[in-house]
């Protein structure tokens, strides 16, 4: 998680060598050779203490066949039948790539693989029918409070065709490990090792809660709590650093004429000569004008891609000519596709491997940072590889077993693999032959650079960029390549790259047609807001399609609770579920309409949803760029959407960091405040105070019903919230602690933080916040704080 600078570093460009402006048909791109960039690097090498420990939550999910149905629920009995063992969805989970494209020299099955055949599949849905398993929100809710819930729709065929699923295992090891000290390149070894040493140099200081982080890096929670302290460790030396920082940038700056980036205006030269303002991503630059294989071509026009998106536009011929590229485009646009492309005509142009070669090379190596979008993009591949049946595409992820991603290897070797870093890294330290076969990488691509190179996943990173040769191409993209990440960004690239950015900084990182809105309301309003947010756009909206974003895992199961208790058709996502039911709902999410999906941070980036017509953020987010990322679930492909932050009045300060993009004051949706101090006395919620505090509720709602409908929604809120587990309660007040124990702003005030848990804590109906063991109380650096309990 990158701690963002109270300043902003800017980037520079030479003014005038190596810097183009460029227009091509509509869209337009400014690009700079970064030749300057080694020794400014140096400079700026202390920049990378800014960075601590970032969240790597991975998950996965895999595009629908026509496979049996995975779980379904009676509509009559409220009963789902049908779940797969779990050993089944790992091999299934490996398995699945590979069968996108029958043909292909991956698809032989062995006898490891009979699972994937049609057989098993029968023998898959026979097991399915005995096990009589429950599926999506319906069957947590069996988990967690023994009782059905019904949703005001039922969303039984979506769980049909569904089989992608494999186990979330933690991330241990992932950030753990020995770190590469080796040299990204030959040529910058020298900068950036005194970059990295100091850098690592921090870790040290970090200490014991670096260790757990280690071992619980698969925890958004427990990690939110843990970088509470590590915040304490970073919070105020940071301050001077950036100072002496912005110091010697303006040194440097005029003493060597660097400018500021050249960008464009992309939406204004899209909109001069663009078809139709809905398709105003695209340009009219058609994928036969660049020399691509025949081949290629015809699976593009298979897919439906008729012309270029802007970013696709602008790369494509800087990457054929084979330069390095950093491209920033905004989210949505196409950039899977443009990395993918160039990257398989790499793989095309090359020499075929003899088949007696017992470890062929990998040609191109893809790394994103979640499971899910390494699924993604290995989808996307196959796409695009429907006609090169000797080109093969493998997933290695985290959440499956390593032996058999091994065996998968061996069995079906292939050209291009997608990769989550840390099961990369796995998989080079354990996997005999692995490392000879990545000698063979001719382009590694960056999804999501900016966050792969944080702090959280960098080690990976250097000992993944250590064992792939030098002459390479690289690509990295992007939605958000912020300025200070952009310099770290330089130790995959050569030296003359080229940075393309489709974005105009500012208004133009978010997407005009997604109205942005921000309403401030004490905590003990947000329940009963979000819930008349959410009822207000599903009756204005038929094809209704949410995401919630929520602070933390626990959080997010918190309000998924409420919600499904209020009725609300929802379905959550989070770490702390299993992979295999976040493949679920993912895949289910991604086909409906009319459904509501509340999660964490983990759907933040590059999940694909179409159609989603709300984004709606609860609480802080972690930085400006997570903020643009989760927006970017709407409004893709051109479409329209709609953001709504939602926030308390002292979470207003993150509003500074938005301040040029274009989301507007709100106010709020009434929610009559009455209603509110009349419930509260009544909605004590311990097991005992329980059904008092019930009919209490109940008698005013009645009252209530006969007056006023809108004020309802905090009778229900309150109601709804007494039935939520004391325990999903108990694990939502210490996560939320945790998480904003480590944001700068709001914790390095201990007892303002505490008061300001207690009134989260008041907000879920408790009278008394839950207690918290002294251990976590320690780690988090919070012992003895007044307002706390510990046990
Ligand atoms: N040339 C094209 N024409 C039409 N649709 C396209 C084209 N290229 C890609 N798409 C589609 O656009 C959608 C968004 O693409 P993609 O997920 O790659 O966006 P992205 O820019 O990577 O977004 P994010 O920043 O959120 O990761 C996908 O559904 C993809 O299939």
């Amino acid at each position: 998680m990158p701690l963002k600078l109270p300043i902003r570093i800017r980037f520079f460009t030479h003014s005038l060598r190596g810097t183009h402006i460029d227009s091509l048909n509509s869209g337009a791109r400014a690009y700079y050779s970064s030749s300057s960039v080694p020794f400014l690097f140096r400079i700026f090498s202390f920049t990378l203490n800014h960075f601590a420990f970032g969240s790597r939550i991975n998950f996965s999910t895999r595009p629908n066949r026509d496979l049996p149905e995975f779980g379904q629920r009676s509509r009559d009995e409220g009963e789902i039948r049908a779940s797969k063992s779990l050993i089944e969805d790992e091999e299934e989970l490996s398995n699945w790539v590979c069968d996108l494209r029958p043909g292909s020299f991956r698809f032989q099955l062995t006898s490891e693989d009979e699972d994937s055949g049609p057989e098993a599949e029968d023998r898959s849905r026979g097991r399915n029918q005995q096990n009589g398993g429950k599926s999506g929100r319906e069957r947590e809710s069996d988990e967690f409070r023994g009782f059905n819930r019904t949703g005001t729709r039922n969303q039984v065929d979506s769980f049909r065709d569904k089989r992608y699923v494999d186990r979330e295992s933690g991330l241990s090891g992932r950030i753990q490990g020995k770190s590469s000290h080796g040299s990204f390149r030959g040529r910058k070894e020298r900068n950036l090792d005194s970059g990295f040493r100091r850098d690592r140099e921090d870790y040290k200081g970090l200490g014991k809660r670096k260790d757990l982080l280690e071992d619980e890096s698969s925890d958004e929670d427990v990690k939110s709590l843990v970088m509470g302290g590590i915040g304490d460790l970073l919070s105020e030396d940071d301050e001077d650093e950036d100072e002496d920082y912005e110091f010697l940038r303006n040194k440097a700056a005029s003493a060597f004429g660097f400018d500021k980036e050249k960008v464009i205006d992309t939406d204004k030269a899209r909109n001069a000569d663009h078809v139709k303002a809905s398709d105003s991503y695209l340009t009219k630059t058609r994928f036969d004008q660049y020399p691509l294989s025949p081949l290629s071509l015809k699976a593009i026009k298979d897919a439906g891609y008729e012309t270029m998106t802007v970013v696709q536009e602008a790369t494509l011929p800087i990457i054929l000519k084979g330069k390095d590229v950093l491209a920033k485009a905004k989210t949505g646009t196409g950039k899977t596709v443009a990395f993918l492309l160039p990257s398989i005509e790499v793989v095309v142009k090359s020499p075929p491997t003899s088949p007696d070669n017992k470890r062929p090379p990998i040609l191109a190596l893809v790394i994103c940072p979640t499971r899910e979008l390494a699924s993604q993009a290995a989808t996307e591949a196959n796409t695009l590889l429907k006609y090169h049946p000797s080109i093969g595409v493998q997933v290695v992820i985290g959440g499956t077993r390593l032996g058999l991603e091994q065996k998968r290897m061996q069995t079906n070797p292939c050209q291009i693999l997608v990769a989550t870093p840390g099961r990369l890294k796995d998989h080079i330290e354990n996997t005999p032959g692995f490392a000879t076969r990545l000698k063979g990488v001719k382009v590694l691509v960056l999804d999501e650079a900016d966050h792969l190179l944080d702090m959280g996943f960098r080690k990976d990173i250097e000992r993944i960029i250590s064992a792939v040769p030098k002459e390479r191409q690289t690509f990295l993209f992007s939605a958000t390549v912020p300025e200070e990440v952009r310099q770290i960004c330089l130790v995959a690239l050569r030296r003359d790259h080229e940075f393309i950015n489709c974005v105009h900084e500012g208004t133009g990182e978010t997407h005009q047609q997604v109205r942005q809105m921000h309403m401030i309301a004490s905590l003990d309003r947000h329940f009963s807001l979000l819930y008349t947010l959410l009822r207000e756009h599903i009756a204005d909206n038929v094809d209704y399609k949410v995401i919630v974003f929520c602070t933390t895992a626990m959080v997010t199961k918190l309000v998924a609770d409420l919600l499904g208790e209020l009725n609300i058709n929802v379905r959550e996502i989070h770490s702390r579920k299993p992979q295999s039911y976040r493949t679920r709902v993912s895949n289910e999410f991604r086909k409906s309409k009319g459904l509501i999906l509340v999660t964490s941070d983990v759907s933040a980036r590059g999940v694909d949803y179409p159609d989603v017509t709300l984004v709606l953020q609860v609480g802080l987010p972690k930085d400006r760029e997570q903020y643009i990322h989760r927006l970017g679930r709407t409004g893709r492909k051109g479409k329209e959407g709609e953001g709504i932050l939602l926030l308390a009045p002292w979470e207003e300060y993150f509003l500074s960091s938005l301040k040029d993009l274009p989301i507007t004051k709100s106010p709020l949706p009434s929610i009559e405040p009455e209603t509110v101090k009349k419930v509260k006395p009544f909605s004590y919620c311990s097991d005992l105070g329980k059904s008092f505090a019930l009919f209490q509720i109940d008698k005013i709602w009645n009252q209530k019903c006969n007056t006023n409908t809108k004020s309802l929604s905090s009778v229900q809120v309150q109601k709804a919230l007494c039935h939520v587990e004391m325990r999903n309660k108990e694990a939502a007040y210490q996560a939320w602690l945790g998480y904003y124990n480590s944001q700068k702003m709001i914790g390095r005030d201990k007892e303002r933080l505490v008061e300001l848990a207690n009134e989260f804590s008041r907000s879920m109906g408790l009278d008394n916040p839950p207690a918290i063991p002294k251990l976590i109380l320690g780690k988090m650096g919070l012992k003895n704080v007044p307002g706390l309990r510990a046990k």
